[in-house]
């Protein structure tokens, strides 16, 4: 048996201010009550539980082969391409991971299908409008995409079809093929010097610009979140929506498909539109409002229209919009060179097996990004933070029910240089995990306390010293319940711990109003005792008996011979005998076993 005593009252740290109190304020109502037994040990994982057998990766679309090779490197890979939304449904439930490109449409009957297993949805490219991203988030799969690879190929795509449309090239050549020469019809227009308005000047749009200005264009952008010194400098000038859609002689949209850009492209906005203004859509067909497009082509309020997306794709082969003469259209080509799709293949499998290694992935769509110099740092305290929680609701009579937490972080650190999303969703999941059969993780840990009524607000002490180690200790508390061991309790009434890595490992460093000092590696006791002599030597007597090996023990007083609290690490889960053996003995007044 190895055991070690510590006990100190005083605290070495010195609190100098409260800073930042960021809060998440959730108010459902709930209840949970604590079950003896704990369903599952602390883990320090990101994102994914780290798997032993091989993972499977539904590829669902067709995808590059160098992306495919990483893939088979790490996980089985099953390339089912066409499946109908039942079969995709059927099959998910067998994979850890999925990969899509925009033609599969990944709902919420797939993430509930997939029985929590899905942890991960590969996007191999940039629109995750496919992706039912509130679903994703609920179920905890993380949703990457692959947003830089096929930049290029979608602006050359957008080139290509607005120097086609304004020359005609695609109706001249049907024309020809069909047996006709029909020089005087095809009359083009010229794009020099005419106006060209980027509507969302993010990655795409750029690209355009650059491209439309060597064209001889007069180019001006609208884009609400783009800086404006980031088009200065390509001598690109951001106007507003209206200014843009009335003096383009060119739009060309850019932007993604959202709530607020779903039809931006409507009647009214079509009648503030010069007479035979052209447009180019390499976006998402959603942007525009079709019928109302094909309203304006009549009235020759747009003289063209050059269409690589649709609403619904493929579009009916009936549908006037894609008939209608004034229109070029292609399948959903802006992606699709040799180049990107290759890019593209390489970007989202490394995304994938990062993510299925639990690494945080560069590209989360639903997960806050965090750089991984920054993991490696917090690695540690991620543990800390999620044994804290798991500890914290133990101590919580059952039944009362947790409504609200507060997290505590000391360091010597300004805010902005520690990032505690991480933190805050590893308690999170120490407090639910152990009270639920949901598995909890960084992409749904708000979700779920926010779901379960947990209110979790965090607060900053800024200590002096060296900024050096990102955290002095790491406080959780729990208010409004009672507690199954009173002396968890602090003075203002919250169950309480608290805790500080020491050489790298996790410890507890405060129970309660109690100074302690065990390390969070194996599962604890803790017991309040009248502070005598031999107290350490009886109960580790009754647990070497009953063969359960002693890690670390630790004394934490009030003063010599009052009360004090022994906190006891040990590897395996003591019997109820023996348990009910240190219950009784005449100096110890509570106790408890906490499962870590
Ligand atoms: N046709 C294709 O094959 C193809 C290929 C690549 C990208 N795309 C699509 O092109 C679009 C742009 O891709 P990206 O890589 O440039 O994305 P991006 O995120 O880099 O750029 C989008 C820009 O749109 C802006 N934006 C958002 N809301 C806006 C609004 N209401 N009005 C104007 N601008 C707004 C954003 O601020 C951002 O700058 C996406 O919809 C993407 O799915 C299509
Ligand atoms: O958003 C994208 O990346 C493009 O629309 C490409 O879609 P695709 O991967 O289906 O070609």
């Amino acid at each position: 048996m190895a055991a070690s005593a510590s006990s100190s009252l005083l605290s070495s740290r010195s609190p100098i201010k409260l800073t930042s109190l960021s809060s998440l304020t959730w108010r459902l109502p709930v209840s949970v009550s604590l079950p003896r037994h704990q369903r599952r040990r602390a883990s320090p994982v990101f994102v994914v539980l780290s798997m032993d057998a091989k993972p499977t990766v539904l590829v669902a679309e067709k995808l590059g082969e160098a992306g495919l090779d990483l893939l088979k490197e790490f996980a089985n890979v099953d390339c089912s391409y066409n499946l109908s939304p039942e079969e995709l449904c059927t099959k998910i439930s067998l994979c850890d991971a999925l990969i899509v490109r925009s033609g599969t449409k990944v709902s919420r009957e797939v993430f509930e299908s997939s029985g929590g297993r899905l942890k991960v949805v590969g996007r191999a490219g940039v629109g995750i409008d496919n992706v039912d991203l509130g679903a994703a988030t609920e179920h905890g799969c993380l949703v990457v995409n692959a947003p830089t690879a096929n930049t290029v190929a979608a602006a050359e795509h957008g080139i290509a079809l607005l120097t086609s449309m304004a020359r005609n090239v695609a109706q001249a050549d049907a024309s020809i093929k069909a047996g006709k020469w029909l020089r005087n019809k095809y009359v083009g227009v010229s794009l020099v010097g005419k106006t060209l308005a980027v509507m969302g000047f993010g990655k795409v749009g750029t690209e355009v610009a650059r491209r439309a200005k060597g064209l001889g264009m007069h180019v001006i952008a609208h884009d609400p979140y783009a800086p404006a010194d980031r088009a200065h400098a390509i001598g690109v000038d951001l106007v507003s929506f209206d200014e843009a859609i009335s003096t383009a002689d060119f739009l060309s949209l850019h932007m993604p498909l959202t709530p607020a850009t779903s039809k931006i492209l409507n009647d009214e906005n079509f009648s503030k539109m010069k007479k035979g203004v052209r447009i180019v859509n390499v976006a998402r067909g959603g942007v525009i409002d079709e019928d109302a497009l094909v309203r304006a082509l009549d009235a020759g309020i747009v003289a063209q229209a050059a269409l690589d997306v649709f609403t619904v794709e493929p579009p009916p082969k009936d549908s006037k919009l894609i008939q209608h003469e004034n229109v070029t259209v292609t399948p959903h080509l802006g992606a699709s060179t040799m180049e990107a799709q290759e890019g593209v293949a390489i970007e989202i499998a490394e995304a994938v097996v990062g993510a299925l290694r639990g690494e945080l992935a560069a590209t989360a769509v639903n997960a806050p990004m965090v750089p991984a110099e920054v993991l490696t740092e917090l690695k540690p305290y991620v543990t800390l933070a999620e044994k804290l929680g798991r500890l914290a609701v133990q101590l919580v009579a059952g039944g009362s029910g947790v409504k609200s937490v507060k997290v505590t972080y000391a360091s010597a650190r300004g805010p902005d240089d520690l990032d505690t999303r991480l933190l805050r969703a590893m308690v999170t999941k120490g407090l639910i995990e152990p009270i639920s059969s949901v598995f909890v993780n960084l992409v749904n840990a708000d979700f779920t306390a926010k779901q379960r009524g947990v209110r979790i607000t965090e607060q900053r002490v800024l200590l002096d010293g060296s900024p050096e180690s990102p955290l002095e200790f790491i406080q959780v508390q729990i208010a409004n319940v009672e507690s199954r061991f009173a002396s968890a309790m602090s003075e203002s009434g919250e169950v309480t711990v608290e805790g500080k890595v020491k050489d790298g490992v996790a410890h507890l460093t405060k129970v309660g109003g109690f100074e302690v000092d065990v390390s969070l590696e194996g599962n604890i006791i803790l017991c309040r005792q009248v502070d005598q002599p031999g107290m350490i030597g009886t109960v580790g007597s009754i647990l070497g008996e009953e063969n359960v090996n002693v890690s670390f023990m630790s004394v934490g007083r009030t003063a010599p011979r009052k009360q004090a609290i022994m906190a006891i690490g040990v590897d395996e889960q003591p019997s109820k005998a023996a348990l009910k053996r240190i219950g009784e003995i005449p100096a110890i007044e509570e106790f408890v076993f906490l499962d870590l």
